[in-house]
């Protein structure tokens, strides 16, 4: 759909500068959703592995981000291998609805009620990343802590309308189990894509 070379806003690798691949196609459905001209994959013209992975190499930034849309509709093994053929780290932005391919070097699953993750992907998440749009979703978020392996990293992020209300509840419930860390989307405060 679209590549651009930014500063990843969100979760651990916050702060880094990174080269943003999104692919089109989602039919996970959140109503909140950020980029809903994502979803219809056919609005979008298909690129080449080869473009894709040349342009990213223009670029001095070691990081991919792969998004969307959400990319593992795609296979996404030859994209990954030939990136990191180049020296580019991979990483990945699911809501992990979909089977897991691809050579990552870091995993955030996103996990949404509209279409639940597969345990499998779960499992191999290197950071939980749980959108909080209502004071309930603190409980579901520790449904799928309880789902990930011991050495996944938890974020909480506000859902982006609802960032007011959300964030101080955020603060109190990181206080009080701080196995929980604040993700927030710092490219949307600093005006960057
Ligand atoms: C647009 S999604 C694309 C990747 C994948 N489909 C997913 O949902 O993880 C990228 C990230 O933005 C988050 N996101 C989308 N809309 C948001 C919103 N309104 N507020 C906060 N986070 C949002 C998602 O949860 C996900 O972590
Ligand atoms: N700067 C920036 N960081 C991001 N982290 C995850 C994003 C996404 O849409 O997947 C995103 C995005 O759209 N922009
Ligand atoms: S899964 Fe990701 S891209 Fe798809 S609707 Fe939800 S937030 Fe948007
Ligand atoms: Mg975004």
């Amino acid at each position: 759909m679209e590549a651009f070379y930014t500063i990843q806003g969100e979760g651990h690798n916050t702060g880094r500068a990174a080269y943003f691949i999104r692919l089109g196609g989602c039919d996970v459905g959140c109503h909140w959703c950020d980029v809903k001209e994502s979803w219809d994959a056919t609005s979008h013209p298909l690129t080449s592995v080869e473009t894709i992975v040349a342009q990213a190499k223009e670029y001095p930034g070691q990081a991919v981000v792969i998004t969307g849309g959400e990319p593992l509709i795609y296979n996404l093994d030859v994209l990954t291998q030939e990136l990191q053929a180049a020296g580019i780290r991979t990483f990945l932005e699911t809501s992990g609805a979909y089977p897991l391919s691809g050579s990552w070097d870091w995993i955030c699953v996103s996990p949404k009620k509209f279409k639940k993750p597969q345990p499998d992907v779960l499992q191999k998440a290197s950071e939980l990343k749980v959108v909080v749009f209502h004071k309930s979703d603190f409980g579901w978020a520790e449904e799928h802590a309880d789902q990930v392996a011991p050495h996944t990293k938890l974020y909480l992020q506000p859902e982006w309308s609802k960032a007011e209300q959300m964030m101080p509840l955020i603060v109190e419930y990181v206080k009080n189990n701080p196995k929980w860390q604040v993700s927030l989307q710092t490219h949307k405060y600093l005006n960057i894509p």
